[in-house]
């Protein structure tokens, strides 16, 4: 075990993708949580958080996602390169834009994990957590990742998680085991 901020923590970011309600959120906090108690330094970029600040104004349409996304992309990586695990449970639709993420950590020598939360957009309505899959039905909103506005799937993620068969403490489980695998821990 390691002490807090140990100063070999190499850094790495992990990109938690999926559609809204599949369990990024959940997951990456729990995935924190663990870390946290190992005496590793993280932090959570949420999506909900940074639209209020650092993305303040922006949307969802295609633009605005990118934006947001590579914005995204670029603070990770800059906590990441300082020896902080960043977890980023943010939906990212498109792969063009995850690529260019990816690209930016490769061109940087930083760590760097996509992970695909992969619950169907069935599961995801049914549990509809913060009530967009019920407004979109009701023509409430339009534009809704998976319904009416795309989700490309990532075809080679590092890591799949059917977070609708696995329970949390397992895709964590099996989340770890892969950052300890590729010496990011
Ligand atoms: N139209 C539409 N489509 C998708 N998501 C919507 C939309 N409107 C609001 N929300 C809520 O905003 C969260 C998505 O923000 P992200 O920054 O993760 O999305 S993106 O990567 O910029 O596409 C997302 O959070 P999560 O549910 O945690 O994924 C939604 O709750
Ligand atoms: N195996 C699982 N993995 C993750 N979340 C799950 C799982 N089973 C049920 N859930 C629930 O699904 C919901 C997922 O919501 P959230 O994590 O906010 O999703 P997202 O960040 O992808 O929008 C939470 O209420 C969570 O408790």
């Amino acid at each position: 075990m390691t002490s807090p901020g140990a100063p070999h923590d190499k850094g790495a970011t992990v990109w938690l993708t999926g559609l809204p309600s599949a369990g990024k959120t959940t997951i990456a906090y729990a995935l924190a949580g663990r870390l946290r108690a190992e005496g590793h330094r993280v932090e959570v970029l949420d999506g909900d958080e940074i639209r209020e600040f650092l993305s303040a104004g922006l949307g969802f349409s295609r633009a605005d996602r990118d934006t947001n996304v590579q914005r995204i992309g670029f603070v990770a990586q800059l906590l990441a390169a300082h020896g902080v695990t960043v977890l980023v449970p943010v939906i990212a639709p498109y792969a063009d834009s995850r690529e260019a993420v990816r690209k930016r950590y490769q061109e940087h020598g930083t760590g760097y994990v996509e992970v695909h939360v992969a619950t169907p957009v069935e599961v995801c309505s049914a549990r509809d957590v913060k009530g967009l899959y019920a407004k979109q039905a009701a023509g409430e909103i339009s534009g809704l990742t998976g319904v009416d506005d795309p989700y490309e799937a990532p075809l080679q993620p590092d890591l799949r998680i059917e977070a609708h068969r696995s329970g949390v403490e397992e895709s964590v489980a099996e989340l770890h085991a892969l950052l300890t695998e590729r010496g990011m821990l």
